[in-house]
């Protein structure tokens, strides 16, 4: 902590198509040291691509991407060493045991010390001594992120992280998480998942159908989201008295109530409803989900969305 913010990852319109499929296109953002950045998309959408474009598994179409300022497609065996990663799909070898895949892990990346393995091992209650043929899907993945951090990466790139494990093991696994930043190491941590996200990311991207639709701090993302505001008045009021309003989506117009999704300031919709003779409001901000669910159903792929920029 303390030390000055650098960029641990940085991609700039990165394009990657397969033959006639788009896999993803002009997608940009970066990552500093210390964040945890979210990489949230539904199926399809991407994530995956961008992953292993990153750790020099693909070859980009066009595009520029830098890991640590090393460029994955020429120092792939240089950034490998410096990065943690756990796969959508864990590649486990069925017959080998928890124990075999780590020693075989360690021997790979020169790791002497076992101590920080060991203790994640007890963290998670990784069984070790089974061969992984016999392990449910979440002792899989325990045994996938202890593989991933036991080397104490300064990146760690997470697919759908938690995926089989039990509420408790995710609550270890978010503290985990907050230790790994609090030490100055940086994680990418994608998932269709949008309450992990929510709870884990510092800033994110959303991804759909292969572009950026919105990058911005969960913040900034929850300052922009759409506040239900519901007015009631003594007499009956119709959607033309508010949906003129710059901000103002009707949702809901019956008699004398009326339900308002509102982006953006409050200050023309409140004098509106002054001047129809409100007598009394209530407002709750949207869920993050709420916004998340927009970006998914309603952008335009085609274009950046227009939210704020927080910084
Ligand atoms: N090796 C490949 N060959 C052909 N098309 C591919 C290949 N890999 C990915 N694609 C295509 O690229 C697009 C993005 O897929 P990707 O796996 O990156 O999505 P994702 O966001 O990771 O999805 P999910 O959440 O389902 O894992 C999809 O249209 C997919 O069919």
């Amino acid at each position: 902590m303390g030390s000055a913010t650098t960029s641990v990852v940085e991609v700039d319109n990165l394009t990657r198509r397969f033959g006639p499929r788009r896999g993803i296109t002009d997608v940009s953002f970066t990552i500093s040291s210390g964040e945890v950045f979210g990489f949230l998309g539904p199926n399809g959408a991407g994530k995956s691509t961008t992953i292993r474009l990153l750790l020099g598994l693909y070859r980009p179409t066009s595009g520029r991407m830098r890991l640590f300022g090393l460029d994955p497609t020429r120092d792939g065996v240089r950034i490998n060493r410096r990065v943690g990663y756990l796969p959508g799909e864990l590649a486990l070898y069925l017959k080998m045991t928890g124990a075999q895949h780590l020693d075989r892990y360690a021997r790979i990346r020169g790791l002497t010390d076992r101590t920080y393995a060991d203790h994640l091992v007890q963290r998670f209650g990784a069984q070790l001594d089974q061969p992984i043929r016999t392990l449910s899907k979440g002792n899989r993945q325990k045994i996938g992120l202890v593989l991933a951090f036991m080397h104490r990466p300064e990146l760690l790139v997470l697919d759908e992280p938690t995926s089989g494990l039990d509420p408790l093991m995710q609550d270890e696994f978010a503290r985990l998480i907050r230790e790994t930043v609090d030490d100055g190491r940086t994680v990418l941590l994608s998932s269709h998942d949008l309450e992990e996200v929510q709870r884990l990311a510092d800033r994110l991207s959303i991804i759909k159908e292969g572009r950026i639709v919105v990058t911005d701090s969960v913040d900034g993302l929850r300052r922009s989201a759409p506040r239900t505001v519901e007015f009631r008045f003594d007499r009956a009021v119709t959607a033309a008295d508010f949906d003129h309003l710059d901000g103002v989506a009707v949702r809901e117009c019956t008699g004398g109530r009326v339900t308002l999704s509102v982006t953006g300031p409050v200050a023309d919709l409140l004098a509106r409803a002054g001047s129809l003779g409100a007598v009394d409001v209530s407002a709750r901000r949207a869920d993050l989900d709420e916004l998340f669910l927009s970006f998914y159903r309603d952008e335009p792929a085609t274009e950046e969305a227009e939210v704020p920029d927080a910084h």
